[in-house]
C-alpha cells in the first residue's frame, strides 16, 4: 500500500497536511470536553459557586464541541477529495500502463483481471484511503493523549480499563485472523465473476444459439455463490464485532462507576468531590480510548482488502512492459515501405514449440506480399511482428532497412496502416472511427480525406445512405453495421492513415468477391507505392500479389508468383486446386 504513495502529486500532499492540521485540532477540542466537564461538576458540588462560572465553562464546552464538529466536517472534506483525485491517479496511471504493454503482458494479467484492477480494486484504495486519513492518525493520537489525561487519576480504575482493553484486542484479533483469509480472495472471486460476466455478454449471441443459458447460468451462480459465500462469512464475523465493543465499552463504565462507588463509600468526606469528579472525567476518557480502540479496529478490517488490491495495483503498474523502443524516427535512406525477414523465428511467452522457423523475404515500396496457408500455420503470427505486437523471438524484423526495435513506437507504427482479423469501431461516428486511423484525431477531421478513405474501402455507398452519412453513430463495437461493413470501415480507417505498409491480416474474407477485387484494384491504382502485406485464405484475393509465401507449420514452404507456385509448390497447388476451377488452374 505504501508503494503506491509516490504517485500522489503536491497538491495530494498538501491535502494530507491539512487532514493532520485539523485532525490534531479536533483530536484537542475532543479531549478539552472533559476537562470542561469536570470543571462544572465541581461547581455544582462546591457550595457558594457562581452560575455564571457554570454557564462560562459550558460556553466553552459548546464552542469546543463545534470547534470539533467542524474541523471532523474539514478533515472529511480533505479525505474525500484526496481519496478522490488519488483513484483517479491511479486509474490513470494503469491505463497508461497497459496501453504501453504487449499481447503478451494483457494474456498474463488476463483482461477481465485487469478491467476489475482498475474499477473495483482502486475503488478499494479509495474507501480505504478516506476512512485511513479520518481515523488512522486520528485513533493513536486520541488513545495516547486520552491516556494521559486519565494517568495517575487512579489505579482501580487504570486497571478496569487496561483489562477491557486486553479482553477486546484478543476477542477482536480473533475474528480479524478468521476473516483476512476471506477478504485476501474476495478480489480474485470478484475477478472470476467479472470474467464470466464479461464472456457471457460478449458471446451472447452463441450462448442464445446454442440454448447454453443454463450452463452460463451455472457457470455464473458458482462464481456468484462463492463470491456471495465468501461475504456473508465476513459479514457475519464482523457483525459480532459490534455487540462485543459494545458490551466491552457499557461493562468498562459499570465497572468505572462500581470501583467510583466503593472508593467514595469509603472516603473521607473531603475527599468524596474530588473522587466523584474524578470518576465522572475518567469514564469520559476511558470512552474516548475505547472509541480510538474500535477506529483502529475498523482500519485493520479494512485493510487487508485494501492491501489485496493495493498489490493488485502495483503488480501492474511495476510491470515492466517488455517492448522497449529505440530512438530512429526514420528508415534509412530512400527506403520506404521495404520489410524484410531476416532468419525470423518465433514462439509465445510460455510456448514450448516455435511457431513460427526460419522466416526469410524482402517486400519492396508499392509490392504485395500475400501470405497462405492452413489454420494455424502461423500466417497472422507473422505479420503481427511489423507493428510489434510481439517481437521476434530470433532474427531481425527490418522496415526501411532498420530493425523495428530501433524506432521510436510512434515512428514505426506512423508508417504502418493495420487492419485486424476481426473489425474493431468504437463508440462514435463513422468519421470519428475512420480518422482513428490519424493518431485518434477523433472528431477533428479532414472530411475530404475521410470521403476519399471511404470511396476506395468501397463504403461509399452504406455510408451515404446512413442517416447523418459521415455523422452517422456507430455503436459500441460497430454493432449496428454488418461485418462486412466494418471490415471496410476499417480497411478506410488504415488508407485514412496514409501508412507507407497496408496490413491486411485476413481482413478481405469478410466482404463478397466482387467487393474484395474491386476494393483491392481501387487501393492499388490509388495508393500504388504503399506496399502491402496480405494474410488470405482466398487465392483469388492473392492471385495477383508480386510474391506469395506459403506457410506450412510456420516454415516457409513455397514463395513465388501464383503460376510459379502452381507448379513448384504442392501445398499450394492443394489450396489451389480446393478453391479454383480447372479453367482458372489452367
Ligand atoms: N496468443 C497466443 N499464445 C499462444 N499460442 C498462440 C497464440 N496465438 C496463436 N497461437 C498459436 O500459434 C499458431 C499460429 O497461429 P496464427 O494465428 O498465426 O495462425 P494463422 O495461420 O493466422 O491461422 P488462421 O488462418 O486460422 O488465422 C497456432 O498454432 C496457435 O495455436
Amino acid at each position: 500500500m505504501v508503494k503506491l504513495l509516490k504517485y500522489l502529486k503536491s497538491k495530494e500532499r498538501n491535502e494530507i497536511l491539512f487532514c493532520l492540521i485539523f485532525i490534531v485540532i479536533q483530536v484537542w477540542l475532543e479531549l478539552k470536553l472533559p476537562d470542561y466537564m469536570s470543571q462544572i461538576t465541581t461547581l455544582v458540588q462546591t457550595p457558594g459557586s457562581e452560575m455564571s462560572e457554570v454557564i462560562n465553562a459550558g460556553v466553552y464546552m459548546v464552542l469546543c464541541a463545534l470547534g470539533s464538529l467542524i474541523s471532523a466536517i474539514s478533515v472529511g472534506f480533505f479525505a474525500a477529495r484526496l481519496a478522490a483525485s488519488f483513484s483517479q491517479i491511479l486509474r490513470s496511471e494503469l491505463f497508461d500502463k497497459v496501453s504501453s504493454f504487449s499481447m503478451g503482458e494483457i494474456n498474463q494479467f488476463s483482461t477481465s483481471s485487469l478491467i476489475t484492477r482498475s474499477t473495483n480494486d482502486v475503488t478499494q484504495i479509495q474507501m480505504f484511503v478516506t476512512m485511513a486519513l479520518q481515523l488512522a492518525v486520528k485513533a493513536p493520537l486520541m488513545a495516547i493523549w486520552a491516556v494521559t489525561k486519565i494517568a495517575g487519576k487512579g489505579i482501580e480504575w487504570s486497571i478496569a480499563t487496561g483489562v477491557t482493553v486486553a479482553i477486546l484486542m484478543v476477542l477482536v484479533s480473533l475474528i480479524i485472523a478468521l476473516v483476512i483469509p476471506r477478504f485476501r480472495k474476495m478480489q480474485t472471486l470478484t475477478d472470476n465473476l467479472t470474467r464470466i460476466t464479461r464472456e457471457n455478454l460478449t458471446g451472447l449471441r452463441v450462448v442464445r444459439a446454442y440454448n447454453a443459458e443454463d450452463y452460463q447460468k451455472n457457470k455464473f451462480d458458482g462464481a456468484n455463490d462463492a463470491l456471495t459465500d465468501n461475504n456473508l462469512f465476513t459479514n457475519r464475523a464482523m457483525s459480532i464485532m459490534m455487540p462485543v465493543i459494545n458490551i466491552s465499552m457499557s461493562g468498562l463504565s459499570l465497572a468505572i462507576y462500581w470501583i467510583g462507588a466503593s472508593l467514595i463509600n469509603v472516603a473521607q468526606l473531603n475527599e468524596r468531590l474530588t473522587l466523584f469528579s474524578n470518576m465522572v472525567v475518567f469514564s469520559s476518557y476511558a470512552s474516548q480510548v475505547i472509541m480510538s480502540f474500535i477506529m483502529m479496529v475498523m482500519i485493520f478490517i479494512m485493510y487487508p482488502r485494501a492491501n489485496v488490491s493495493a498489490r493488485r495495483i502495483n503488480e501492474v503498474l511495476n510491470t515492466k512492459p517488455s517492448l522497449t523502443y529505440g530512438d530512429k524516427e526514420e528508415g534509412l535512406d530512400n527506403l520506404r515501405g521495404v520489410v524484410t525477414f531476416k532468419d525470423v523465428s518465433f514462439k509465445y511467452p510460455d510456448a514450448e514449440e516455435y511457431v513460427l522457423k526460419d522466416i526469410n523475404f524482402t517486400v519492396n515500396e508499392g509490392e504485395t506480399i500475400a501470405f497462405i496457408g492452413s489454420t494455424g500455420s502461423g500466417k497472422s503470427t507473422l505479420i503481427n511482428l511489423v507493428p510489434r505486437f510481439f517481437d521476434a523471438s530470433e532474427g531481425e524484423v527490418l522496415v526501411d532497412g532498420i530493425n523495428v526495435k530501433d524506432y521510436k513506437k510512434e515512428s514505426l507504427l506512423n508508417k504502418i496502416g493495420y487492419v485486424p482479423q476481426r473489425a474493431v469501431l468504437f463508440k462514435g461516428t463513422v468519421g470519428s472511427n475512420i480518422s482513428f486511423g490519424d493518431n485518434g484525431s477523433g472528431e477533428d477531421y479532414n472530411e475530404n480525406d475521410v470521403k476519399k478513405a471511404v470511396e476506395i474501402a468501397q463504403s461509399k455507398d452504406f455510408v451515404e445512405k446512413m442517416a447523418g452519412k459521415y455523422d452517422a453513430l456507430i455503436a459500441q463495437g460497430g454493432t449496428n453495421v454488418s461485418g462486412g461493413q466494418k471490415q471496410r470501415l476499417s480497411i478506410a480507417r488504415a488508407i485514412y492513415r496514409k501508412p507507407e505498409i497496408y496490413i491486411f491480416d485476413d481482413s478481405f474474407s469478410a466482404l463478397d468477391y466482387k467487393t474484395d477485387r474491386v476494393l483491392r484494384n481501387k487501393l492499388k491504382k490509388e495508393t500504388s507505392n504503399v506496399t502491402s502485406m496480405i494474410v488470405a485464405q482466398r487465392i483469388g484475393t492473392i492471385i495477383d500479389a508480386d510474391q506469395i509465401v506459403v506457410l506450412d507449420e510456420g516454415k516457409i514452404v513455397g514463395r513465388g508468383k501464383h503460376k510459379e507456385l502452381l507448379k513448384t509448390c504442392e501445398v499450394y497447388r492443394e489450396i489451389a486446386m480446393s478453391q479454383l476451377s480447372e479453367e482458372e488452374l489452367a
